[in-house]
């Protein structure tokens, strides 16, 4: 399995442009399974979960086209396949996606069960039982769900919880029902916007984009369209964090920081100096003492779990005490363990992470088995002195174009190694 081997601690300058949004990307090329025109999407991220994506849309009989431009083009006329096959779900869990725009079209769906995973046990009730109040019968048998409709029919759905996924799950089955579905406590984060946004283009009927009370007319049928992915809120994220823990200036370009709001006024809190501009984010934290910041993660527009890792190793480098409290997932500090081993000073109590800032973090063999967790592996590698070797890249690879080709460009000593 590949490695990144980093030698700190790096200084950092210059440009790095943000990718397409991982999760954007995901539900706007599950989407295209919801008509049997062809679509186009630009801006899509070079990451290991698109490529898992378009295995298992393919397996399905969807034809792919990918131009010079990395432009991908998703044909579903011909599908054959109604099933998302546990080998393909078990390596991503946004593999659940194809469960609305399958049933929907198709009246028809055999998804496996996504599973546990590192940070907790996700499971996917809300996606059932908002497809069974739209008239599905669904079984769960072996691992998979069985989902079945005539058509399905709109519903007044209020979600227990607020879920990204469930909500474009919701929304993609919605969109072709007979009649009118409103959801409730629904996400209104920047992806879930962005798949309304493509869905209308397509011909959908979703009023109420980026409030928590979507309200969907069905349609018979939806059209082909054209459609950019917006920027990766969290790649742009994890860069500026880089920066501000190596002291650092960077600007971020391509990025939306519209979207960032709550992100980018804690590195303002933690003593960064900021210039937004239209579509780029300049950190500057040379010569600037990082302060810790207290948070706690909770849906958009607050401060994202996907940011949590990122920061918290940012808290391990700020004289004085700081308290992080996870309120989405029940485990995700498996950064932690490998933090502590780099020197950090770190007690994690119930859903919270209390750090007390060091002077300096020493390099060290580390792994994590999620993606945000690694990302904070590198930073804390970029940041710490000697040697640090982060092994099962394979999760950055999930949610990271070229991670280690970009912040060698911005100057840092990283290289992969391929086992
Ligand atoms: C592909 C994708 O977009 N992934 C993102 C998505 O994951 P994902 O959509 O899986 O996360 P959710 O928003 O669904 O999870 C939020 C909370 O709701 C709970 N829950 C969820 C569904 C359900 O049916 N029942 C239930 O109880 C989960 O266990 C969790 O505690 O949103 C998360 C929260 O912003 C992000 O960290 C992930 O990066
Ligand atoms: C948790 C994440 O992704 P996923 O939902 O795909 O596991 C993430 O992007 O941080």
């Amino acid at each position: 399995m590949d490695k990144l081997v980093i030698h700190g601690p790096s200084q950092l300058e210059g440009e790095v442009r943000i990718s397409g949004a991982k999760n954007a990307a995901l539900p706007i090329m599950m989407g295209a399974l919801l008509t049997p025109e062809p679509v186009r999407l630009s801006n899509v991220p070079h990451l290991r979960d698109v490529t898992t994506t378009l295995q298992l849309l393919a397996s399905m009989g969807t034809r792919i086209v990918v131009d010079e431009k990395l432009n991908i083009e998703l044909d579903t006329s011909d599908i054959h396949s109604r099933e998302a096959p546990y080998e393909l779900v078990k390596t991503m869990r946004a593999s659940i996606l194809v469960l609305g725009p399958l049933l929907a079209r198709f009246g028809e769906a055999r998804v496996s069960l996504p599973g546990g995973c590192a940070i907790g046990s996700r499971p996917v009730d809300v996606h059932i039982h908002g497809m069974e109040k739209m008239g599905a019968e669904i079984r769960v048998e072996q691992g998979y769900i069985h989902a079945r409709a005539d058509r399905l029919k709109g519903a007044h759905i209020l979600m227990h919880t607020v879920t990204v996924t469930g909500t474009e799950n919701l929304l993609m089955a919605a969109v072709l029902a007979d009649g009118v579905t409103v959801l409730e406590n629904a996400a209104t984060e920047p992806e879930v916007q962005d798949l309304c946004h493509y869905l209308n283009k397509m011909g959908a009927n979703i009023r109420g984009i980026g409030t928590s009370t979507l309200t969907i007319e069905g349609v018979d049928e939806l059209k082909g369209c054209e459609h950019a992915i917006i920027p990766d809120r969290i790649e742009a994220g994890t860069y500026l964090a880089a920066a501000a823990l190596t002291k650092s200036r960077i600007t971020a370009t391509h990025a939306e920081p519209r979207h960032m709001t709550a992100v980018l006024e804690k590195f303002v809190e933690a003593g960064a100096k900021l210039d937004i501009e239209e579509d780029r984010i300049t950190l500057d934290m040379r010569d600037r003492e990082l302060k810790p910041v207290d948070i706690v993660t909770a849906p958009y527009p607050l401060f994202p779990t996907d940011m949590q890792a990122q920061f918290l190793v940012m808290n391990c480098l700020a004289p004085g005490r700081a308290v992080i409290e996870e309120t989405i997932f029940e485990n995700r500090f498996m950064h932690v363990s490998e933090l502590l081993r780099m020197g950090a000073d770190i007690r994690v109590q119930g859903n919270k992470a209390i750090t007390k800032g060091v002077d300096h973090l020493v390099g060290a063999p580390v792994m994590a088995t999620d993606l945000r967790a690694s990302a904070s592996l590198i930073l804390a590698g970029l940041a710490a002195q000697g040697e640090t070797v982060v092994n099962r890249v394979y999760h950055i690879d999930r949610g990271y174009e070229c991670i280690e080709e970009k912040f060698h460009k911005l100057g840092a000593d990283i290289v992969r190694l391929t086992d």
